[in-house]
């Protein structure tokens, strides 16, 4: 679905030339759910800006869906660390917003912006306003708005990092849920080693300068998981440890 062929992107700026990715070799099977960690600085987000189409490659190519990625394609829908709903629209009406923007037919998508709204928790929100809404469900408006146009590929910058530690929880315990049901390919982008092992099927570590694959950790658990007490509790507590010590390790092990 998401293939990544040697991919490196160097950015020149008025401070100099950082090199912010290097030689990335990544396939992500439709369906799947990706985390990417690491730390500060190591090109998390410029991965995704690569595969949004937002930012050209400066060597190797990215194919989505079989097209090779030039430009920002509606199929790809992008989430960031703020929900940024137009304050003077409607929950409603931001949910709607693309389809709008789009030029889609909007008595056909109404419906399922309710419904959308109704799997997050937000029935009877659909009239309020931005500015009366938690954090939290600013980011249920966010996804539902990304939702709405059905994306082939959901790509989330730390989306749940503003929030408070027990809605980032919900949160996560939400988008697994909707994750089953959508089946959306997913690049999820995090500093929380608890999120990506909740969420993932695989764990992108990327070390810095340049940011290149350091190891790719596979979380071989059945959904829907939890990180409370269940039968895979030792398993999920092993790929947490795994990760720590990646990203706690400094990074003279990378492979060359
Ligand atoms: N437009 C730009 N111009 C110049 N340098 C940039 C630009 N965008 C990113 N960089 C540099 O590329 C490197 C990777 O940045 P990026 O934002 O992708 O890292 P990140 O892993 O997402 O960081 P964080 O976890 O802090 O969000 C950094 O050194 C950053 O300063």
């Amino acid at each position: 679905m998401i293939q990544l062929n040697n991919v490196s992107r160097t950015f020149h700026g008025r401070r100099g030339t950082v090199e912010a990715l290097r030689g990335i070799d990544l396939h992500i099977r439709e369906g799947e759910f990706v985390a990417v960690v690491g730390r500060s600085g190591c090109g998390k987000s410029t991965l995704l800006r690569l595969i949004a189409g937002l930012i050209p490659v400066t060597e190797g190519n990215i194919v989505v869906g079989g097209t090779a990625v030039t430009k920002a394609r509606r199929e790809t829908a992008m989430q960031f660390q703020r929900p940024a709903l137009l304050p003077w629209r409607t929950v409603l009406g931001n949910v709607l917003f693309p389809v709008e923007i789009f030029g889609w037919k909007k008595r056909q998508h109404v419906e399922r912006a309710r419904q959308l709204l109704a799997t997050v928790g937000l029935a009877g929100f659909e009239d309020r306003m931005p500015h009366e809404l938690s954090g939290g469900m600013q980011q249920r408006v966010s996804l539902c708005r990304s939702l709405i146009q059905s994306p082939k590929v959901m790509l989330m910058d730390e989306p749940f990092s503003a929030l408070d530690a027990l809605t980032r929880e919900e949160m996560s315990v939400e988008l697994q849920r909707i994750h089953m049901e959508e089946r959306t390919t997913t690049v999820f982008v995090t500093h929380s080693i608890d999120e990506a092992v909740l969420l993932a099927d695989r764990v992108v570590v990327l070390s810095p300068r340049p940011g290149r694959i350091k190891e790719i950790v596979e979380v071989d658990v059945p959904r829907p998981r939890s990180l409370g007490h269940s039968e895979h509790l030792e398993t999920l507590a092993r790929h947490q440890a795994r990760l720590h010590e990646l990203l706690m390790h400094k990074d003279e092990a990378v492979a060359a």
